[in-house]
């Protein structure tokens, strides 16, 4: 295959070649094992060296419209960086692999379902230790930080880079920095050895705190140059993954030799390319105890229907996978499916009927659900936190209140209602043994990632294959539950809950939404012919 050689290729000519001025993407044309630059916009001209920066796309053409989405390289703003020998092959552990190394040729594909005549599509570089690695082991100052919300796995990912670091690398400097973005430049750091590390995969959180809010570009690589750290690596959701970025074009602005990896965290399941998110398994498991409590507590009782929140600000991922797990669940509302109470089709219509035919209900319920028909009937302002995420009324506390006054006033049927709220317990617990796992294949990934040179990544699991995925990838979108796909609708006939939906509304919703990544099914959440029409112009 040609791209093995143009790797050297690519990184020679982007350290010459980017044009920060007034260009969006550069693309590297690999026809017949020859490499070829072109710009979408400015055609063949190159910028003078040293140019590089702001997050452009880096992208390899090959045969077949054979797409990659690369990730920079330090050599690509550093020139005539030294490389040396991966220590992994002098370690007995790994003395059994067959294969030590990663092919630098080898790439993910987006997309695996396709057709004879399609296109090869999108690919990202592959996970892995690779062969030349460009840090020696005493010279690696590594920093780790967690950012945003809570997750389950945060500890396993932290204890797994600086074991990784250790056990593979030899790298002994790891600083822990405290307390999320602000720890940069207002708290002192803790030093992270696999001793101290050791058992905090056992517990909930994150040994070194988080915070929303609190970024601060300068400050932040102030300290990381201040300090000499030359491996950043940041575990946190879309918010922290945007502050990485900015970090990451900083620090190639002031050319530093410093890698800047992304591990992404989230509960909501909401980032995009990437197979699924650590932590969210677990969490759709503590979820089943909520919901087999509703079950039971609305089963003893006539009449009765048990409402539960899980989390899921924007994407109801949580909710959907929490409901078709169960099997009890009658009804699932999340953020993607508006609903409504009233009249005909409407959920209190949906309420009386299920009750009527089974004395009992269970509804789960995202907690970004139906937040319109919230802040229509209270005139909430809005309000964000200290990152800029909307803040969320309680749509459960609101619903139940509803459902409440809508049975009473009506004098239709008597009920009871039982609210169960266990949102942060699903987030705070730790990782269920597959998670933890995963958390692993991750850490060991962004080190890998790191010792390779390769800088402002995220590393995920695209189609089960662990990949490097360019910031710009990770941060323009946000992933969503699509209800016009199969996984929706599956959750539709386990519940037998009514859509919402008029079929006009399920033809604008197929005509207006870009397919989205789904979870399991691995499809583009991007609007790739558009991509791949740019990339064809380029070419
Ligand atoms: N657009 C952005 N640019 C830079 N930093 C950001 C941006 N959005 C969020 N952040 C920072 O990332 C951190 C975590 O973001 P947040 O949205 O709270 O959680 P998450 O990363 O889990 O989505 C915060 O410290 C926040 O200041
Ligand atoms: O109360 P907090 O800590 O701000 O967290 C609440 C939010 O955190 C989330 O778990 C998402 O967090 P992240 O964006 O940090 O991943 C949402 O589901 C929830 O709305
Ligand atoms: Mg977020």
């Amino acid at each position: 295959m040609d791209s093995i050689h143009c790797c050297s290729s690519v990184s020679a000519i982007n350290s010459r070649s980017f044009d920060s001025s007034n260009s969006k993407s550069l693309t590297l044309n690999l026809r017949n094992g020859f490499a070829s630059i072109s710009n979408p916009k400015v055609g063949s001209s190159l910028a003078p060296m040293g140019t590089f920066g702001n997050a452009q796309p880096k992208i390899v053409t090959g045969d077949a419209g054979y797409v990659l989405e690369d990730v920079p390289h330090l050599a690509d703003y550093i020139p005539d960086l030294p490389t040396y020998h991966n220590p992994l092959q002098d370690n007995p552990a790994y003395s059994v692999v067959k294969q030590y190394f990663v092919n630098d040729d080898d790439s993910v594909a987006q997309k695996i379902v396709v057709h004879k005549s399609s296109p090869r599509g999108t690919h990202f570089r592959r996970a892995g230790p690779r062969q030349k690695v460009y840090f020696e082991s005493d010279e690696v100052h590594a920093c780790i930080v967690t950012c945003g919300g809570l997750c389950p796995g945060l500890n396993t990912v932290i204890r797994e880079i600086v074991c990784g670091l250790n056990y593979m690398y030899g790298v002994n400097r790891v600083l822990g920095i405290a307390g999320g973005y602000r720890g940069f430049y207002s708290r002192n750091t803790t030093s992270l050895t696999p001793k101290v590390v050791n058992d905090i995969h056992k517990r909930g959180g994150t040994i070194l705190g988080t915070s929303r809010g609190g970024h601060d570009t300068s400050k932040i690589v102030d300290s990381i140059q201040d300090r000499g750290i030359n491996q950043v690596y940041i575990i946190g959701g879309d918010g922290t993954q945007k502050g990485a970025s900015v970090i990451f074009e900083e620090i190639q602005r002031r050319g530093l030799k410093v890698a800047v990896a992304g591990i992404p965290k989230t509960i909501d399941n909401d980032i995009p390319v990437i197979d699924k998110s650590f932590g969210f398994d677990t969490a759709v498991e503590e979820a089943q105890r909520a919901i087999n409590a509703a079950h039971v507590e609305s089963e003893s009782i006539e009449n009765c229907i048990g409402v539960v929140k899980l989390m899921g600000r924007y994407s109801g991922f949580i909710a959907m996978h929490a409901t078709l797990a169960s099997r009890d669940v009658d009804c699932c509302l999340i953020p993607e499916s508006p609903f409504y109470l009233e009249g005909p089709g409407g959920l209190f219509e949906y309420i009386e009927k299920r009750l009527k035919e089974n004395g009992h209900m269970v509804i789960v319920m995202a907690e970004g659900a139906g937040q319109e028909l919230l802040s229509e009937s209270m005139r909430y302002a809005d309000k964000q936190d200290a990152s800029g995420n909307k803040l969320l009324q309680d749509v459960g506390l609101w619903i139940s209140q509803k459902i409440r006054d809508h049975f009473s006033t009506s004098k239709r049927m008597g009920i009871t209602l039982k609210y169960i709220d266990p949102t942060y317990m699903i987030r705070a617990v730790p990782s269920n043994a597959s998670d933890n796992v995963y958390c692993t294949l991750l850490a060991q990934s962004a080190v890998h990632g790191a010792m390779a040179g390769y800088t402002g990544f995220t590393v995920g699991p695209v189609n089960g294959r662990h990949s490097y995925i360019p910031f710009y990838r990770i941060i323009e979108r946000q992933n969503k539950v699509v209800i016009t796909d199969r996984m929706w609708a599956r959750l539709l006939s386990s519940t037998n809950q009514p859509s919402f939906l008029s079929p006009e509304d399920i033809i604008e919703d197929k005509k207006e939404e870009a397919p989205q990544s789904q979870l399991l099914n691995g499809e583009s959440g991007r609007d790739d012919e558009a991509f791949e029409k740019v990339i064809s112009n380029a070419c």
